[in-house]
């Protein structure tokens, strides 16, 4: 029995493709450049998304045809329409009827990682790919360069890519053997990132792998902001591929301020169109960010309370319990606010105030975001607080403080700590505070999500609350890192004769409910980009919304020379923090003990 899945099912439309829950190697043998997707899908709710799909169609063999649009043209594929399905009945036939022609040209896609020698390729990108491979997710003719100005052979990349592999996921059968062969995929090249010959010295090397298929390249740019252009125009210059795809993911930060931020993008688009360009931003690729849409959208009990009528404020919290060691040269560039609240807590942000998209495209979900990021006020400086740590001794231990490092001025006035508080005016969320707070070397390593609900009206158990009747309002957490949790604080009565009420927590516990490992975010988004799913990346013009939101306050701590409030290195940050919740009624949501 035939069973075959395609990347390109994701969106829907009056057209058909087929999802499969099991693999088949009779067609994986075949000449199917039709990549491994169909593991990953049959194991998320992305099957069972097909599956729910008013229009999707069951087939005998448990294969589903739902509506989707194919994206591009890499793979020989052509879809069915609704009117022909009704005589379908397996995805054997399907794929007969759809005309797939298993003896086309085969592809291949050859992933670039620029920057290899550098911290975020070896800590992340590596491992996530190898991660895909292991899970089956990669397509069967894949190429893994990695480019960078070190000297380094292929056995030498090998040796330092394999020293961050590891067998995370479940129990890791035939690991060793796995890593083996994934590292057997692995080469280097050593090259300037501003030199088109060197640059063609690796397109040379990558057509000896691609072995005449057709050729789809994924360049990873995990390089500093500063030698973006001078990468881009070279690899798309001489080591673009001239039949297949070229992508090119662009690692954060886009820009410091709107102005530098166009300019980038100006830059960028000189050498890509924009459907080639994949900024990253990998809180958007973790599990409970991703969660958050379904969360939304597909229990009728959130979606009716999602509004300035039920919601008290949302609180949107990071934190780290370790410093900037290491990374002081870029970070105080940059500050908290840039590293942290402009990006990954605004799109978390995004995301959670948007409206329903029209679908699950992803320029439908892009277009949402980018108009709540538009009817967002302008912030205030009065309402952003700014902090930095302090050295601080605990149990004989010396935590530096943040001007330590010798890579940061003495001088510094780098925020490492921000909280503020932003609004949005639109109907929807009128008057309702959302704060953010991020902060690096405090006393937890926290991400999460925090929706306070309002009061019950005429409660009537409110004489048992006492005076604090905001203690007793709902609160739901999406705790998006560590130990994954969604739980929701309700009121419940302590069982006995008497009557007493208790704070409990309804609690979905990731660890607890699902025994599968979550993957990391850097896996999710490495795979959609192979796949050419934008949905989780940020569009342009998001991107220009996001820094116009923050670009005014940012100048003006800038040039007041705002100084941050000095707090302890391993403390909860600065008090300033409480006063500006204060301000709106607000209390932090992550000062209690929780699950
Ligand atoms: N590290 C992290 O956790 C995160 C990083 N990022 C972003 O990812 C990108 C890569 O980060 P990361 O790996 O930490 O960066 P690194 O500082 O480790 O730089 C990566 C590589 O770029 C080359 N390089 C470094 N500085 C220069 C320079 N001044 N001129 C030319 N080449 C240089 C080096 O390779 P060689 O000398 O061999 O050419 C280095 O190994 C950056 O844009 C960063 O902002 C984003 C989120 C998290
Ligand atoms: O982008 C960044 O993210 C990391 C935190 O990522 P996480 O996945 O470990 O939570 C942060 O440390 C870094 O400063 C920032 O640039």
């Amino acid at each position: 029995m035939a069973n075959l899945s395609s990347t390109h099912c994701r969106s829907y439309s009056s057209s058909y493709c087929l999802f499969s829950s099991s693999i088949n190697e009779q067609h994986h043998r075949a000449n199917f450049s039709i990549p491994t997707r169909r593991v990953f899908a049959a194991k998320t709710s992305l099957h069972s998304q097909r599956i729910s799909h008013p229009d999707a169609v069951l087939m005998q063999d448990g294969a589903v045809a739902s509506p989707a649009t194919p994206a591009e043209n890499e793979i020989p594929f052509k879809t069915l329409k609704k009117s022909l399905l009704s005589s379908v009945t397996s995805s054997e036939e399907f794929i007969e009827t759809a005309g797939f022609d298993v003896n086309k040209n085969e592809s291949t896609v050859s992933i670039t990682v620029v920057g290899a020698s550098g911290d975020l390729a070896k800590k992340k990108i590596f491992p996530a790919l190898f991660a895909l491979y292991y899970e089956g997710c990669l397509p069967k003719h894949f190429t893994v360069f990695g480019y960078a100005r070190s000297k380094m052979t292929d056995a030498e990349l090998r040796n330092m890519v394999s020293k961050t592999l590891t067998c995370r996921i479940d129990k890791r059968e035939n690991c060793g053997e796995k890593m083996d062969q994934f590292l057997k995929r692995c080469f280097y090249h050593s090259g300037q990132y501003d030199c088109g010959d060197n640059f063609a010295e690796l397109d040379k090397k990558l057509k000896e792998h691609e072995g005449g298929r057709v050729s789809n390249r994924l360049f990873y740019l995990s390089i500093p902001p500063n030698i973006f252009i001078d990468a881009v125009r070279c690899a798309s210059s001489t080591a673009s591929s001239s039949d297949g795809w070229t992508r090119v993911i662009v690692e954060k930060p886009f820009g410091r301020d709107s102005e530098s931020s166009a300019a980038l993008t100006k830059s960028l688009k000189q050498y890509l169109g924009e459907d080639q360009i994949f900024r990253i931003d990998h809180y958007l690729g973790k599990e409970l960010v991703e969660n958050l849409s379904v969360l939304r959208f597909s229990n009728l009990i959130f979606e009716p309370l999602w509004s300035r009528q039920y919601i008290r404020n949302v609180q949107f919290l990071f934190s780290e319990d370790f410093g900037t060691e290491g990374r002081g040269g870029y970070f105080d560039n940059y500050g908290i606010i840039r590293d942290i609240m402009q990006n990954h807590l605004l799109q978390i942000l995004a995301l959670f105030a948007m409206e329903t998209p029209v679908s699950l495209d992803a320029e439908d979900i892009r277009n949402e975001k980018v108009k709540v990021l538009r009817s967002m006020r302008p912030i205030r400086l009065e309402d952003v607080v700014i902090g930095q740590y302090k050295s601080h001794t605990r149990g004989g231990v010396i935590y530096p403080a943040y001007t330590d490092d010798k890579t940061v001025p003495k001088d510094s006035l780098t925020p490492t700590f921000a909280a503020a508080a932003l609004f949005i005016d639109n109907a929807r969320w009128d008057g309702v505070p959302f704060l953010m707070k991020a902060g690096k070397a405090l006393h937890t390593k926290r991400a999460e999500i925090r929706v306070q609900f309002r009061h019950v009206p005429g409660n009537l158990y409110n004489r048992n609350f006492g005076t604090d009747l905001d203690r007793a309002t709902n609160e739901l957490v999406i705790r998006v890192q560590p130990d994954e949790a969604i739980y929701l604080k309700i009121n419940n009565k302590v069982p006995g004769l008497g009557m007493r009420l208790d704070r409990s927590n309804l609690n979905l516990h990731y660890a607890a409910r699902y025994s599968k490992e979550i993957p990391d975010a850097y896996e999710r988004l490495l795979l959609d980009a192979i796949e050419g799913e934008r949905r989780l990346f940020i569009r342009s013009d998001e991107l220009d919304a996001a820094w116009a939101l923050f670009t005014p306050v940012l100048k003006e701590l800038e040039e007041k020379k705002i100084n941050p409030e000095y707090y302890p290195y391993g403390s909860r940050g600065p008090v300033g923090a409480h006063y500006l919740a204060a301000r709106y009624n607000v209390r932090w949501g992550d000062l209690g003990i929780e699950p």
